[in-house]
């Protein structure tokens, strides 16, 4: 038994959680299940779910958490990191700046405004295509078997696997994210074959994941790039501040400010539903909820981690 099960925040959680996820619940209502994936539309609305872990690896879970969805935009975080790993800042930061955009997370519109014409950051859809040009790997096949290890690694679940039918309905309707490719292509921000980036993106945006994935994940970052259960460092604390930065900056798209303002903790979601986030040195947390609001982020899910952020006074500020 670890310390948290006497600790008075854990207990409280595994007393109350049922009850503010069924709270929370109701929010799926207000939301859409995405559908412009065709494959994502499949998604029942009314799913959430979530997982909470500690530095001991102890959960506590609630609602639908053993549902599987695919990281989507989560996967930004830790390709993003590992093109820090393998090219460093110099590098990355020529490709895509630091800036929050205030637009949708698929916009082109400052692409063709702002010179230099190199994405605003990593987590917005042109920013982590130029990122998945930066993989190590002598083709895509091989760039895209380092991030699946890579998140498997991260999550201790070498079971961790591409949702193939997720991936090619995203690769037949990806219009605006090919037009994006080809519009930094021209830009001189991607090298190599558009359509080979193209697929290193959609590969690990369609990698299939549960909560308790999410949960560990975040926990690694929480723990600034060491696994505190397996005592293991995966990755160089200063990408993981890099990357958490952005979380509170870009994380939740042009809706980050509020959450920073109601939440206060690092987060990243993706349109399947996803939210991972973090107590900083305390917990990692997965929540999913596939309805999203208009800005691509799970209207229960970021309700459910506000409840809880209230409760336990997790903000950061
Ligand atoms: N917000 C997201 O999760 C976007 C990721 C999705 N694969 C896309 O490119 O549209």
């Amino acid at each position: 038994m670890s310390q948290n099960h006497q600790d008075s925040a854990w207990g409280k959680l595994q007393t109350m959680l049922p009850q503010w996820v069924h709270e929370s619940k109701a929010y799926t209502e207000d939301g859409q299940v995405a559908a412009y994936i065709p494959e994502l539309a499949r998604a029942p609305q009314n799913v959430l779910g979530i997982c909470l872990m500690d530095a001991a690896g102890d959960t506590v879970v609630g609602g639908d958490h053993d549902f599987r969805f695919t990281l989507q935009s989560i996967s930004k975080v830790f390709t993003l990191i590992l093109a820090l790993m393998d090219r460093g800042e110099e590098v990355v930061f020529s490709k895509v700046g630091m800036e929050p955009t205030g637009d949708d997370f698929n916009s082109m519109l400052k692409l063709e405004l702002v010179e230099p014409g190199i994405p605003f950051n990593p987590l917005i859809n042109a920013g982590a295509i130029a990122i998945s040009s930066l993989m190590a790997g002598s083709d895509p096949a091989a760039q895209t078997q380092r991030i699946l290890q890579f998140f498997r690694d991260v999550a201790d679940n070498p079971t961790l696997a591409i949702n193939h039918a997720v991936h090619r309905s995203e690769s037949d309707t990806a219009h605006r994210n090919r037009s994006l490719a080809y519009f930094l292509k021209d830009n001189g921000v991607l090298s190599g074959d558009v359509e080979d980036v193209l697929d290193v993106y959609f590969s690990h945006c369609s990698v299939e994941a549960t909560c308790t994935d999410l949960a560990r994940m975040a926990l690694v970052l929480a723990n600034n790039g060491v696994d505190p259960i397996r005592n293991l460092r995966l990755m160089p604390r200063r990408y993981v501040q890099i990357a958490k930065t952005f979380m509170i900056t870009c994380g939740m798209y042009n809706a980050s400010g509020e959450f920073a303002m109601n939440v206060g903790l690092p987060a990243k979601s993706g349109v399947s539903g996803g939210i991972l986030t973090m107590v900083p040195g305390q917990y990692g947390i997965g929540v999913v909820g596939p309805a999203l609001n208009r800005k691509g982020n799970s209207t229960a899910g970021v309700h459910l981690i506000g409840k809880l952020s209230q409760e336990f006074d997790w903000s950061l500020f």
